[in-house]
Parts: structure tokens; sequence; C-alpha cells
């Protein structure tokens, strides 16, 4: 997949389940009034028992097929707490989905993380605070720091190969082995 770089970004992919309908709803409009391309993956009428893994997973599988089709889309996954969409999108690879839940988040899934989806509660937030959270998402760049291009390049390793060389790889580089990778 290319670099994220989200300036130019206009395409967004959205989905949800009944807990984030309303939310996913007004999230959309506010988007298209700022002038990105939004697609939802639906639901398109609230069923109090719908399940949020097909609609999440077909908005996850739109960003990644983005991506290797060189377009730099993004993506928005709602639902009550935002755990099970973001489990759902992170299961498509090339996708590295972040739950959100504050300024500081929102900024990070980006800066760290390079995050190409993000996940939002709508039963733990006020729109507003969801649509803040969103549009400081869109607006951060990836900075692509050393060490968060390598953490990131070693997740996509594992998602090709099923393998994580973690110590062996980092030994290699020459970089600082960090004490989590040793457990
Ligand atoms: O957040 C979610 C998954 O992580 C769902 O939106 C939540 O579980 C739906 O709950 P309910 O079926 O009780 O309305």
């Amino acid at each position: 997949m290319a670099e994220n770089t989200a300036s130019n970004v206009t395409r967004i992919h959205i989905a949800t389940d009944h807990a984030g309908l309303e939310f996913s709803q007004q999230l959309q409009e506010h988007l298209a009034k700022a002038g990105h391309e939004v697609i939802d993956h639906g639901p398109q009428e609230y069923d109090p028992v719908d399940d949020y893994p097909s609609f999440c997973i077909n908005a996850a599988q739109a960003v990644a097929n983005d991506w290797a089709d060189g377009i730099e889309s993004l993506g928005v996954v709602f639902g009550g707490s935002g755990n099970g969409e973001q489990i759902a999108a992170n299961k498509v690879e090339g996708v590295r989905a972040a739950l959100v839940w504050s300024d500081a988040t929102a900024k990070l899934a980006r800066e760290h993380n390079n995050a190409n989806v993000i996940s939002i509660g709508a039963r733990q937030h006020e729109l507003e605070e969801a649509i803040r959270f969103i549009d400081l998402f869109i607006a951060e760049p990836f900075p692509g720091d050393e060490r968060h291009v390598r953490r990131i390049s070693q997740l996509s390793e594992y998602e090709r190969t099923e393998k994580i060389a973690g110590k062996d790889l980092l030994a290699a580089s020459g970089a600082e082995v960090p004490v989590t990778l040793n457990a």
C-alpha cells in the first residue's frame, strides 16, 4: 500500500450498526458539506437487531481496495462502543483501525499509527465531539517517523507472513529493542 498522507483525502467510507446510525447520518452530512466524497456502507435503515461485522468489514475492505488502486481514502466505523467495529475493520488486510475516544487519540491514530480507519463509540460521545474527533483525524498527517514506520512495518509483516520477527528484525535494523517485544 502507498503511504497515507491524508492531505488530499476526499473519499471516506462509513459504516455503523443500529447504535450509531443517527451519528452516521449526521456525520455524512457534515463530511459532504466539507467537500469529501462520502460512501455509505450501511445500514440504510434502523434495525435494532442488525449486526455490525458486515457493514464495517465492507467499509474497511473498500478502504483497502482504494489504497491498492492508489486512492488515499479513509474509513470511519461507528457502534455503541466502537470496540467490535474496530475489531471487525482490523480483520481486513491492510487496514489499521484505531479506536478514537479523545482529541489526543484522534491525532495519535494518524501521527503514530498511520491508521486508515477510525472507530468511535456513538453511545460514548456527543455528536459534536465525535465530529471533532473525525475532523482532527482527517486533518492530521502521518509524519513518517522512523520508529512508527518500523512498528507499522512489523504489523504488515505479520499480516503477510503470519510470522513476527520482532526483536531479531529490530536487532538487524540496528534499532533499540523495546522491552515489550521480549515478553
Ligand atoms: O458497540 C457495539 C459492538 O462493539 C455494538 O454497537 C453494540 O454491541 C450493540 O449493542 P446492542 O445490540 O445491545 O444494541
